[in-house]
């Protein structure tokens, strides 16, 4: 641990390692990476806690609960606050190749200034992950930091830590980022617990898989090289993370034209590779990538399959469903090359990834269900609390 406290005053900065276990750590990734969409500087995705219950994955904010808090507890204790923090806004921020921020302190707009305190925490780690992407302080120690997964950066949001990020040279580097205000009526709590009670009241409370995933309008994530280039060569980020994980998509729909391929993305669909098509029939784009984002995710971890994978799971494209699938890819990737540009893990995190194996995957559609049902129920058992005190914390479920 190294405390970069001023000689006098208070305290400005802090630097605390493996503050987060590198599980914690990937079940963010996977969140982010089945969720993010396009975010507001080129080169940037974003996971927001207000977009999760948007696109109906409420129950992924119950496992950022609990470090939420753990963080929140840590710079309240830090900084020697005299009353209870709010959390202004939680974020899964991930940067590709290009993405950069000059020198700025994080309160610097009119907008801005109820934000006290920033806490950044390296969900993976320079050199192994992405490339560039270091984060340095104008003045004062530590002078850079090198990020690597599980660390924690907490400082002041004001002119007393100005930073910036070197541009990011290659893969995807990711942060759990927060901000703290003093100020209450920032508190992100309140309407996020206002949106949830709107969902969670009008969803069967009995029945956890009604949430299958539903994704947000297709330009959240239409991702363009150069944010003023024509929007037909932008590609949807989801399926980009589905090409560059080795899969394809297989639509059965009766649309013989491709004229709005996005809407296709928004109907059930089926998963391809090489040539071969998984029998499993996904409700959408986003319910496909979050099983394969958790296939990745868990890759060593998965329970061996209980049998070999069953007959008729898995059949050969037939040469019509294999123009079907290519077409599919060239209207929605008109820039072929762009999928493997921005989300270009294979050169850091190498190609051991890409081992797979369909009897695996087949566990993981019900690994998935199991770990969203579960999720769910915690969220409902948590909403009255929840509800009551207007805040989000850990609640626990144990007897008397
Ligand atoms: O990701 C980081 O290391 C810091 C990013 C940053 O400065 C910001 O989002 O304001
Ligand atoms: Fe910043």
């Amino acid at each position: 641990m190294e405390e970069m406290a001023e000689r006098t005053g208070n305290p400005r900065r802090l630097l605390l390692r493996d503050f987060l276990s590198l599980d914690q750590c990937k079940e963010l990734e996977f969140i982010h990476k089945s969720s993010s969409t396009v975010g507001y500087r080129p080169n940037v995705f974003s996971t927001t806690l207000s977009h999760l219950i948007a696109t109906n994955c409420p129950q992924l904010i119950v496992p950022l609960v609990p470090l939420r808090e753990k963080l929140k507890d840590k710079v309240e204790e830090f900084f020697g606050c005299e009353y209870e923090l709010c959390i202004e806004f939680t974020g899964l921020v991930s940067w590709s190749k290009g993405a950069s921020i000059g020198w700025h302190s994080d309160d610097n707009r009119p907008y801005l200034k109820q934000r006290d305190y920033t806490a950044v925490c390296y969900l993976n780690t320079h050199g192994r992950s992405f490339s560039g992407g270091l984060f340095h302080f104008q003045d004062g120690e530590p002078k850079t930091v090198v990020p690597s997964a599980g660390d924690l950066l907490m400082y002041t949001a004001d002119s007393r830590n100005i930073h910036a990020v070197d541009e990011v040279t290659g893969g995807e580097r990711l942060t759990l980022t927060l901000w703290f205000s003093r100020n209450s009526t920032h508190d992100e709590d309140v309407k996020l617990i206002s949106r949830l009670s709107q969902i969670c009241s009008t969803a069967g409370s009995s029945e956890p898989l009604s949430s299958l995933p539903a994704p947000a309008s297709s330009n959240m994530y239409l991702f363009s090289r150069d944010q003023s280039s024509h929007q037909e060569l932008g590609i949807n980020v989801c399926f980009a993370r589905i090409l560059v994980l080795g899969f394809s998509i297989y639509s059965s729909h009766a649309e013989n034209d491709l004229s709005e391929p996005c809407d296709l993305l928004l109907k059930p669909l089926q998963l391809t590779r090489g040539d071969e098509l998984f029998s499993y029939e996904f409700s959408n784009i986003l319910h496909a990538l979050q099983v394969v984002q958790y296939y990745f995710s868990k890759s060593s971890g998965l329970p061996s399959p209980k049998s070999e994978l069953g007959p008729g799971k898995i059949a050969k494209l037939s040469h019509p469903q294999r123009e079907r699938v290519d077409d599919l890819k060239h209207f929605l990737v008109k820039d072929h090359k762009l999928p493997w540009e921005i989300f270009d893990f294979t050169s850091h995190e190498g190609a051991g990834l890409l081992d797979f194996n369909w009897a695996y995957f087949s566990a993981a559609v019900s690994a998935w269900e199991d770990y969203t049902s579960e999720k769910h129920k915690e969220l409902l058992l948590s909403m009255p609390q929840w509800k009551s005190h207007q805040s989000m914390f850990c609640v626990s479920f144990g007897g008397p």
